[in-house]
């Protein structure tokens, strides 16, 4: 087995396939080593399981030699030596359920162990993974390989117990045959040629299929995702037909390659039989040869026969879990591949200590690395004040707000945040440090399923239940929260007691309150909440960015109004910039988009 995750190098990215971009499938080795470090880290737990299953092992060994010696000894005709060989074999034989079950049982318990470990870990790092690396790959392939591929790891445990204890009786087994007699070991090892065709055939033939099974159960994940993101669109358009085709073509490609692993192994399976066949004539030949020249006795070529019949089981448990030991392998490999996924080696900053200012340096971007889609950007916002962006749909607003949040990296150009200690670039922050900076509120601000508490502590997890209901209260949701059948412990999200438009905005401006950065990003959509729920948003966003540096892209100009200054993008580009009182004066972009918001 070359490993559980197969192939060659460290990590091995799908890059060069037709397929999208995933991210890097960690090799053979590397996995090997995720696997040895997750099993040392419960040194006790495995050293006892290995114990154990020696023991165990030792056990099935006993059984057969004894045996054996009980058929020698009645052929013998001597009776009195039969009584203690009986009591020997009596106690072998209990003794052997007894640490039989009692490994497996630990094995399982390790297997599990290290499989929650592992899992934790997964999960973990995908939800650190880098913004940039989850924008180029995809949700599907994150999405399939902490659910899928963790799940595959998981239920192949029992497995792997059963190959571990296994490939411990497989040991024993070999060595008993040594000690029996070495022809009869020799005539034994007439099956390893026949395994070790049927593996080399099998081996370099499975890895390939199983990553490729994987990847390609990832594949229809993420179109099925898609989908459903995506699914008031695919209403709106009428392609539902054309989703389905997608799901079924990906789901089509899934199940072929589901197929031809299973009819490989299928095949390998003649080479494990055909082992098997071959290794018992033999024995029983050269047995035979043996007690006819007197060179043997009948008990030992029993006794060899017994130990290889019983070697049946663990051998086959060895061979036929191939298929699930290469199956975990892909998964874990994929699973490991997340963990391993480059991260930036950012410096640690002081967290903000003051007031902060906001310089936007040449900002520019391009989604498709053809069209920009914002072009030099320079803005800057003096600490404690807030700027408006303005502009008409597709202006690039939401991308300039995204930049300057550090929601992903800029083509060109970059973000500062100044402060009397000195000056940091958002790209430069890890991932929780920059929410100590900037607060960011979207467009699509996700409630998560559990208590209104939990989703809003979530932003900041240490803060009192004096804070929370202070920041409830400044965004105006104290009192609806109150008014919910279990207040602040009343079920939201999924399946929860179902909230307006407006209160989900309030709980993602609360998160803010809670969070307190002295940096905030506003990009509402204020548009599904009515012109009463807008003017109740718009009070709530006040509150939150008093005395805080603002960006806020303006879906309503009456927003605009009220910061103090407002850049009015265009194509990417600012074209105007100033307070709104300016602007209007000077009659240009703005003061039409005013006359014209002002009119109705
Ligand atoms: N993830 C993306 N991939 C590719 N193109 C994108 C992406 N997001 C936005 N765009 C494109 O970039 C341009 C600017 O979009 P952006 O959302 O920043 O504009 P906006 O001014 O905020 O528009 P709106 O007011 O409609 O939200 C648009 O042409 C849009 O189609």
């Amino acid at each position: 087995m070359t490993g559980p995750g197969g192939t060659g190098d460290e990590m091995t990215g799908d890059a060069g396939s037709p397929v999208r971009a995933t991210l890097p499938v960690a090799s053979g080795r590397a996995t090997w080593r995720a696997l040895v470090r997750a099993a040392a880290a419960h040194g006790g737990l495995t050293l006892g399981t290995v114990l154990l299953t020696c023991v165990a092992g030792i056990g099935v060994v006993a059984g057969p030699v004894l045996l054996g010696q009980v058929v020698d000894t009645v052929r013998a005709g001597s009776t009195s030596a039969l009584v203690p060989l009986l009591v020997g074999l009596g106690a072998a034989v209990v003794l052997t359920a007894v640490f039989t079950g009692w490994s497996l049982r630990e094995a399982q318990r390790l297997g599990a162990t290290i499989s929650a470990d592992l899992r934790e870990e997964v999960l973990a790092a995908a939800l650190t993974l880098p913004a940039p690396v989850l924008e180029e790959v995809g949700h599907g392939d994150v999405a399939s390989r902490v659910t899928e591929d963790v799940e595959y790891f998981v239920e192949s445990v029992p497995v792997g117990a059963a190959v571990f204890t296994s490939a411990i009786t497989v040991l024993w087994s070999a060595t008993g045959f040594a000690v029996l007699d070495w022809r009869l070991a020799l005539a034994f090892l007439t099956v390893l040629p026949v395994y070790a065709v049927g593996l080399r055939w099998y081996l370099p033939r499975a890895a390939p299929i199983y990553a490729r099974e994987r990847r390609l159960a990832a594949d229809r994940s993420g179109v099925i995702l898609q989908t459903l993101h995506g699914l008031s669109t695919v209403r709106a358009y009428g392609t539902g037909p054309l989703q389905t085709g997608r799901i079924e073509r990906a789901g089509a490609d899934n199940l072929a390659a589901a197929v031809a692993a299973r009819g490989l192994f299928s095949r390998f399976g003649l080479f494990t039989n055909g082992a098997e066949a071959v290794g018992l004539c033999a024995l029983i030949v050269v047995g035979h040869l043996l007690v006819g020249a007197q060179a043997t006795t009948v008990g030992a070529v029993t006794a060899a026969a017994l130990l290889f019949h019983r070697l049946f089981g663990p051998l086959g448990i060895l061979l036929m879990s191939f298929d699930d030991v290469q199956r975990a392998g892909a998964a874990l490999a994929r699973m490991v591949g997340v963990t391993a996924t480059p991260r930036a080696d950012l410096p640690a900053h002081p967290g903000p200590d003051g007031p902060v200012t906001v310089r936007v340096r040449g900002l520019g971007h391009s989604y498709d690395g053809v069209r920009p889609v914002l072009t030099d950007v320079e803005l800057v916002v003096p600490a404690g004040t807030s700027l408006a962006v303005v502009g008409a749909s597709g202006a690039g607003k939401t991308t300039l707000a995204a930049l300057i949040g550090g929601a992903f990296p800029a083509a060109t150009g970059h973000t500062d945040l100044v402060t009397d200690a000195g000056t940091v670039t958002v790209g430069r922050l890890g991932e929780d440090e920059l929410r100590s900076w900037v607060g960011i509120v979207t467009q699509e601000t996700h409630v998560f399923s559990g208590s209104v508490r939990a989703d809003v502590t979530l932003a900041a997890p240490d803060r009192s239940e004096a804070q929370l209901r202070a920041a409830l209260a400044l965004v105006g949701a104290d009192t609806w929260v109150d008014a919910l059948p279990e207040g602040l412990d009343t079920l939201i999200g999924g399946g929860g007691h179902a909230l307006t438009a407006v209160q989900v905005q309030q709980l993602a401006l609360a998160r803010i309150a809670l969070r307190d950065p002295p940096v905030v990003i506003l990009d509402e959509a204020t548009a599904e909440a009515g012109s009463a729920g807008a003017r109740q948003l718009e009070s709530a966003a006040g509150a939150v960015l008093r005395g805080r540096t603002a960006v806020v892209v303006a879906h309503r100009l009456t927003q605009a109004r009220a910061c103090d200054a407002i850049a009015v993008l265009a194509h990417g580009r600012v074209v105007e910039l100033g307070s709104h009182d300016d602007l209007v004066a000077r009659g240009g972009r703005y003061a039409t988009l005013w006359s014209t918001w002002s009119r109705g």
